[in-house]
Parts: structure tokens; sequence; C-alpha cells
């Protein structure tokens, strides 16, 4: 007999959030700076509860609406990236590739543990956050939790990670 499985996937038009980034690509090639209306998709798999859910679609949305909620209207720098440098003194932060370098008031920054700031990436970190933020509602049964980030009208990056472990 096959055995089946659930999941749960939440989109909604209020997980659009409008940020700036730029990236590396090709070795040496950083972008200017540009923008994004990024959508989002987070699902999770695992067995069904009492109700008959995977989890409560209210809840999920809620967890992710409140990471996208933290980047919109932000620029997105990252943390990790080997060449652009990215320091903060009491108002300002400061990104540095080579000879190019942007100022933002700290307020306008969210600077992520990426190392590249691709649709990859913020679909990862969103992806640890709220699994983490859930975790304690959710309990230990699901499988997976993926969020996909779409950066143009279909070009999305999509990060799975395990429920367990993390
Ligand atoms: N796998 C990935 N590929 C690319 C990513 C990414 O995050 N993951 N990111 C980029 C760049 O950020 C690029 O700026 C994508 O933006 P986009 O607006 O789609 O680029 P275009 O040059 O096609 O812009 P148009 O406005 O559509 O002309 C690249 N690849």
């Amino acid at each position: 007999m096959t055995q089946a499985t659930f999941r749960v996937d939440v989109t909604k038009e209020q997980f659009v959030f409008s940020a700036a980034h730029f990236i590396t690509f090709a070795g040496d090639i950083c972008e200017r700076i540009h923008g994004h209306n990024y959508a989002v998709r987070a699902s999770v798999e695992g067995p069904l509860d009492e109700n008959r859910y995977v989890v409560d679609f209210i809840a999920l949305r809620d967890a992710v609406l409140e990471q996208t909620t933290r980047l919109d209207h932000h620029i997105i720098l990252p943390q990790d990236h080997a060449e652009i440098k990215v320091t903060s003194d009491e108002t300002e932060t400061t990104a540095r590739f080579r000879d190019r370098r942007w100022v933002f008031p700290n307020d306008d920054c969210v600077i992520l543990p990426v190392i590249n700031t691709t649709a990859e990436e913020i679909a990862r970190v969103i992806a640890e956050r709220v699994r983490e933020a859930t975790r304690a509602k959710f309990g230990d049964a699901l499988t997976w939790i993926e969020v996909a980030v779409d950066e143009n009208c279909g070009q999305w990056g999509v990060c799975r990670l395990p429920w367990q472990n993390g």
C-alpha cells in the first residue's frame, strides 16, 4: 500500500517584501545596488495531527510574515562575504567591495548571516528562523521545512532543511 505524505504550503501576497541588495558572481563581479519585490513560499511536511493538519496554516503564515516584515524596505547585506566587508558604527553601516563603498543609516540595514545575498541564502535564513520560531508549537514530528524566495517573477531560490537537528 502506498504511504500517503502530507505537506502544507503557504504563499501570501502579504509575504512580498521590497528590499535592496547586491551580490557578487563569477568571482569578482559585484552588482550595482538594486531592488526586488521578493515573493516567498514556505512549506512543511509531516504527519497529520489530531486536527488532521500537518500544521495550522495560520501559525505558519504568521511566522513567515514576521521574517518577511523584518526584511521589507531594507537593504540586505551579507555578514560572511569574503570581499564585501560590512561594518557598523553607532549610526551608519558601511559596505566595502574593493574601491567601492556604500553607506547606509543603521536602521535601513538588515545584515544576514550569509556569504552572498542570493535568493537561496535568503531562503535559508528565513527557513532557519521560521523553524526556530515554530518548533515548540509544531513539535518534533515534522520531517522538513522548505522556503522558496522569488527575486523576479519566477526566479526562485529554494532551501529545504530537515526539521530535526537544526
Ligand atoms: N540562482 C540565482 N541566480 C541569480 C541570483 C540569485 O539570487 N540566485 N541573483 C541574481 C541577481 O541578484 C540579479 O540581479 C537578478 O535580478 P534580475 O532583476 O532578475 O536580473 P536581470 O538582469 O534579469 O534584470 P531585469 O530587470 O529582468 O533585466 C542573478 N542570478
